[in-house]
C-alpha cells in the first residue's frame, strides 16, 4: 500500500506566544490532542464540540493543535465543514472563534493496523511539536478512542509502538478509551489485558461519560460535605433507592448497533452502575482518584451477582396510535430479537450501612419522558397515625437530567388555622437558583480531568472487573434467549409488571396529590435528539 508523505505543515507567520496560563494545564505543558475515529459519529457530536467549549471557554491552551485520524480520505475543508455543521455558535464572537479552533484542526488519514501510518502520524506531531510547543514546554500528548471496540487494541499497540512521546521534552500519554469495554467479564479481561500489555492503569482514561455530567459530580459533595446527609444515609432512616434512566425515544434505525448490546449492557451495567456506587461508598480518605475508587469498588465486591428474578425486561412495541414504531419494526433490528430495551433489577449491598435496603435500578428507550434521577426514599416515620393526613414518606430527589436539581419531599403543615399535613419540597434547581450558570457537558467536564490528569472519573481496571461479575450470567441467560421481555407502549412508562416488581419491593408511592408548584420542567417527550453511540464497526 502507498504511504503519502505528510502534508507540510504551513510554516508560522511569525514567533508562536507562550500560551497564556489555562486552568487546566501548567504554563510549561503543552499538548496534542489526537481523535481516533475523526470521521465518525461520536467524534463530530460529543469529542469535536467538547473541544471546542474547552477552547472557547480558555480551558483549553490557543496553542493546542487537534489531529483527527480515520481511515477516510478528507480533504480538510471538508473536515473543517463537517465539524462546524456540529458545532453551533451564537453570534459573530462565536463564529470568529469557532474559525480559530478550526485553524488548530488537523486531519490525517490511514489505516489502523498499519505501523507505517502511524509513523507518519508520529512526525505529523513531531512537526507540529515543533511548531507550537515552546521549550522548556514538555509535550504531551491525548489520544482520544472514538472508534469501534473492533480496533482498540491495534490502534492501542501502535500508538504505543509508534506515536508516543519520546527524546528532549517528551511529556506524558493519555488514552481515552469508550464503551463498550467488553461484553462480558471474559471479553472484558481480554482487553484489559491487551490493553495492559503496553500501557499503565494511570495513563488508561475509561470514560463512562454520566461520571462527567453535573449532578453525578455532586454526589460527592452532597454526600461528604454536608453533615444532615451524612447522619442518615444508612439502612435505618432509608427505605430504598431508585436509580432511574428515561429515554423517549427508541432506537430510530440504529437498532443493528444496540441489539447486539441491549440496555443492560447500553446503560445498566455502567451508567447506572457507576451512580449506585457513588451514592453507596463509604467516606473516602481523600478525593484522590484511587481513594475514590477504592471505596467504589469495594461497593461492587459486596454485591452478588445478579439473578434473573430478581429483573424485569421488555421490549418495546408501537405507540398505541401506530404513530411511533415498535422496536422490532426497525429494519436494522433481526427479526424476532428478544434484545431487551427495557430492564428493571434490584440489588443488594451485603454490609453494615446498606443490609436490606433495595438499590432498584431503571433504565429504558421509548418511555413516557426523557429523565435521569437517583431518588432516595426514607422510612416511614413511626406513629404517623397521631396525624389527621396520610403522610408520605420524605423523597431526596437528585435530577440528574434534564433541568438539573436536588429536591427533598417532606412533609408541612398547611398554612393557617388548619392542623392538615401536606407534601412540600425544598428545592434547589439550578434553573432558577443558579440563573444563567453554564452547566458544561459532561464530556467537556471529563477532557478537563484528563488534561488534569485526574482519574477520579474515569472506571479503573479492578472497577471494570467488579462490574461485569455482577451482569455476566445474567447476561448469558438473556443472550441465549432464556427470556421473552414483556412488551410496552412506545410512549408508557414501561411493562406492566413493574408495578408488582415496586410493590413486591415496597417501594410506597406518594399518600396525597402531589404537585410541583415550581417553573414547569420538560420531561414530556420531545422530539427525539438522536443518541449518541459507539460508531459500528466499518471493519
Ligand atoms: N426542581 C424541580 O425540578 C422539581 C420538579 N418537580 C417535579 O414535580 C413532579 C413530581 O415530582 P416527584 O413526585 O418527585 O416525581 P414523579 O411524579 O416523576 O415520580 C415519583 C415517583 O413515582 C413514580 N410514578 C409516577 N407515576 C406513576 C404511576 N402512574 N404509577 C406508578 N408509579 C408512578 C415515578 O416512577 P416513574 O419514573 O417510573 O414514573 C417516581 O418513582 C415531577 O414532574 C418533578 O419533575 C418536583 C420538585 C422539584
Ligand atoms: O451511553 C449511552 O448513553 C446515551 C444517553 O446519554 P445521555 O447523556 O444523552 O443521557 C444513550 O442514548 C445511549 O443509548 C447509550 O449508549
Amino acid at each position: 500500500m502507498a504511504h503519502p508523505t505528510p502534508a507540510p505543515i504551513i510554516p508560522p507567520a511569525g514567533p508562536v506566544p507562550m500560551p497564556p496560563a489555562s486552568p487546566v494545564l501548567a504554563t510549561d505543558e503543552y499538548v496534542t490532542v489526537v481523535v481516533l475515529g475523526a470521521s465518525g459519529d461520536l467524534a463530530k457530536k460529543k469529542t469535536y464540540p467538547a473541544l471546542f467549549a474547552l477552547f472557547k471557554h480558555e480551558f483549553l491552551p490557543p496553542t493546542a493543535q487537534i489531529v483527527g485520524y480515520a481511515r477516510s480520505h478528507l480533504e480538510i475543508n471538508d473536515f473543517h465543514a463537517r465539524l462546524r455543521s456540529f458545532i453551533k455558535t451564537k453570534n459573530a464572537n462565536e463564529d470568529k472563534q469557532l474559525t480559530a479552533f478550526l485553524a488548530n484542526c488537523h486531519y490525517r488519514s490511514g489505516q489502523y493496523d498499519q505501523a507505517e501510518d502511524f509513523q507518519q502520524l508520529d512526525a505529523y506531531l513531531s512537526d507540529l511539536e515543533a511548531r507550537f510547543a515552546r521549550p522548556p514546554q514538555s509535550r504531551n500528548r491525548i489520544y482520544y478512542f472514538a472508534l469501534p471496540p473492533t480496533v482498540f487494541v491495534p490502534v492501542a499497540n501502535n500508538l504505543r509502538d509508534h506515536v508516543y512521546p519520546r527524546g528532549d521534552h517528551a511529556g506524558w500519554a493519555r488514552v481515552i478509551v469508550e464503551k463498550p469495554f467488553g461484553h462480558d467479564l471474559e471479553s472484558s479481561r481480554a482487553l484489559g489485558r491487551a490493553l495492559a500489555a503496553k500501557w499503565n492503569e494511570h495513563e488508561l482514561y475509561r470514560i463512562d461519560h454520566y461520571l462527567g455530567k453535573e449532578m453525578v459530580k455532586n454526589l460527592i459533595s452532597l454526600r461528604f460535605a454536608n453533615v444532615f446527609f451524612a447522619s442518615v444515609w444508612h439502612r435505618h432512616a432509608i427505605h430504598n433507592v431508585q436509580i432511574t434512566f428515561k429515554e423517549p425515544f427508541g432506537t430510530e434505525g440504529r437498532g443493528g448497533y444496540f441489539d447486539e448490546f441491549g440496555i443492560v449492557r447500553d446503560v445498566m451495567q455502567n451508567h447506572l452502575l457507576q451512580i449506585l456506587t457513588l451514592v453507596a461508598m463509604e467516606r473516602p480518605v481523600s478525593l484522590t482518584a484511587d481513594d475514590v475508587r477504592n471505596e467504589k469498588v469495594k461497593v461492587l465486591r459486596s454485591m452478588s451477582a445478579l439473578d434473573l428474578k430478581d429483573m424485569v425486561l421488555g421490549q418495546y412495541t408501537a405507540s398505541p396510535d401506530g404513530s411511533k414504531p415498535g422496536y422490532l419494526d426497525d429494519k436494522t433490528v433481526p427479526a424476532g430479537s428478544r434484545t431487551p430495551t427495557y430492564a428493571a433489577a434490584v440489588f443488594h449491598i451485603n454490609n453494615d450501612r446498606w443490609e436490606g435496603v433495595p438499590f432498584i435500578l431503571r433504565c429504558g428507550k421509548a418511555l413516557n419522558e426523557a429523565k435521569a434521577e437517583i431518588r432516595i426514599q426514607f422510612r416511614d416515620v413511626p406513629g404517623a397515625g397521631m396525624f389527621p393526613s396520610p403522610l408520605s414518606r420524605n423523597e431526596l430527589v437528585i435530577r440528574v437530567q434534564p433541568n438539573e436539581s436536588v429536591y427533598l419531599k417532606l412533609m408541612n403543615k398547611e398554612p393557617g388555622l388548619s392542623f392538615r399535613q401536606h407534601i412540600r419540597e425544598l428545592d434547589l434547581s439550578y434553573q432558577t437558583r443558579y440563573e444563567g450558570v453554564r452547566i458544561p457537558d459532561a464530556y467537556e467536564a471529563l477532557l478537563v480531568d484528563v488534561l488534569r490528569g485526574d482519574q477520579a472519573n474515569f472506571v479503573r481496571d479492578d472497577e471494570l472487573d467488579a462490574a461485569w461479575a455482577i451482569f455476566t450470567p445474567v447476561l448469558h441467560q438473556i443472550d441465549a434467549g432464556a427470556v421473552e421481555p414483556e412488551p410496552y407502549s412506545y410512549g408508557s412508562r414501561g411493562p406492566a409488571a413493574m408495578t408488582a416488581f415496586m410493590e413486591t419491593l415496597g417501594v410506597a408511592r406518594d399518600r396525597q396529590e402531589y404537585h410541583w408548584q415550581g417553573k414547569p420542567t420538560a420531561t414530556v417527550a420531545a422530539p427525539a435528539p438522536q443518541p449518541v453511540q459507539q460508531p459500528q464497526s466499518k471493519m
